[in-house]
C-alpha cells in the first residue's frame, strides 16, 4: 500500500503483523497475570486514541479482576511531537491505593508518558505500572520506562493497530513504518 505524507508517496512497510503481535500480546499477558496473580483488582488506564487497539487485545487475556478507564492526552501533530501535552479528559476518580496499569501505544520522547506519571502520582495510588505495544530508546528525551514491551524499534514513525497519521490509520491490523516510494 501506498500513502501520500506531505509532498512525498510513502510504502507502508509491515513491521509487526497481525499474528507477530498477536502472540506477543499472549506472551505480555501472561506476564502480568503472574505479575498481579488473580486476586487484586488492577485499574486498566487506556491511554486513547492510540492504545484503544493494543488495549482491548490485551485485556481479554488478563485473568485479575478489571476495572477499565480511559484518558485522553494529546501532543502529535502529523509526524511531530507539539511539545505541548495536554490532559484532555480527566482522570479517573478514586485512584488512592489502587494498582494502576497504564496502556500505551507507544513510549517514543517519553514525554506524554511522563506527563501522565506525574499527574498519576498525585492521586496516590498503590502502585503504577506501564505497559506498552511500542517503545523507541533511542528516541526517548525523559526518563522513563515501561514494565511491560511489546516491541523496541528504531526511530522511525509507525502507524497502524491504533497509531494514527492525522488522525488516519488507526484501523490497520499490523503495524507499519513508511518508506519513500
Ligand atoms: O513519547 P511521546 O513522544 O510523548 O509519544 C507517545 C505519545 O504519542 C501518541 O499520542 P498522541 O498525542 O499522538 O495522541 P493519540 O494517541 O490520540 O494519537 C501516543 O499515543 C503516545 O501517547
Ligand atoms: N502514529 C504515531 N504516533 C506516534 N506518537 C509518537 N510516536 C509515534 C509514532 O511513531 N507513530
Amino acid at each position: 500500500m501506498q500513502i501520500q505524507v506531505n509532498d512525498s508517496l510513502m510504502n507502508v512497510n509491515v513491521l509487526f503483523s497481525e499474528a507477530d503481535i498477536r502472540e506477543r500480546i499472549k506472551q505480555l499477558s501472561e506476564q502480568i497475570n503472574k505479575d498481579y496473580g488473580t486476586e487484586n483488582t488492577l485499574i486498566i488506564l487506556i491511554v486513547l486514541h492510540g492504545a484503544l487497539l493494543f488495549a482491548s487485545d490485551l485485556v481479554r487475556n488478563l485473568g485479575m479482576p478489571t476495572e477499565i478507564e480511559t484518558v485522553r492526552i494529546k501532543s502529535y501533530e502529523g509526524t511531530s511531537s507539539t511539545g505541548n501535552i495536554t490532559l484532555v479528559t480527566p482522570l479517573p476518580k478514586d485512584l488512592t491505593d489502587k494498582q494502576i496499569l497504564v496502556i500505551e501505544d507507544i513510549v517514543d520522547t517519553g514525554r506524554s508518558i511522563d506527563f501522565l506519571l506525574k499527574e498519576l502520582r498525585k492521586t496516590n495510588p498503590k502502585s503504577i505500572k506501564v505497559c506498552s505495544l511500542l517503545d523507541k530508546p533511542e528516541a526517548h528525551e525523559f526518563p522513563v520506562k515501561a514494565d511491560y514491551v511489546g516491541f523496541e524499534i528504531a526511530k522511525h514513525f509507525v502507524i497502524g493497530y491504533g497509531l494514527d497519521l492525522d488522525g488516519k490509520y488507526r484501523n490497520l491490523p499490523y503495524v507499519a513504518d513508511l518508506k519513500k516510494a
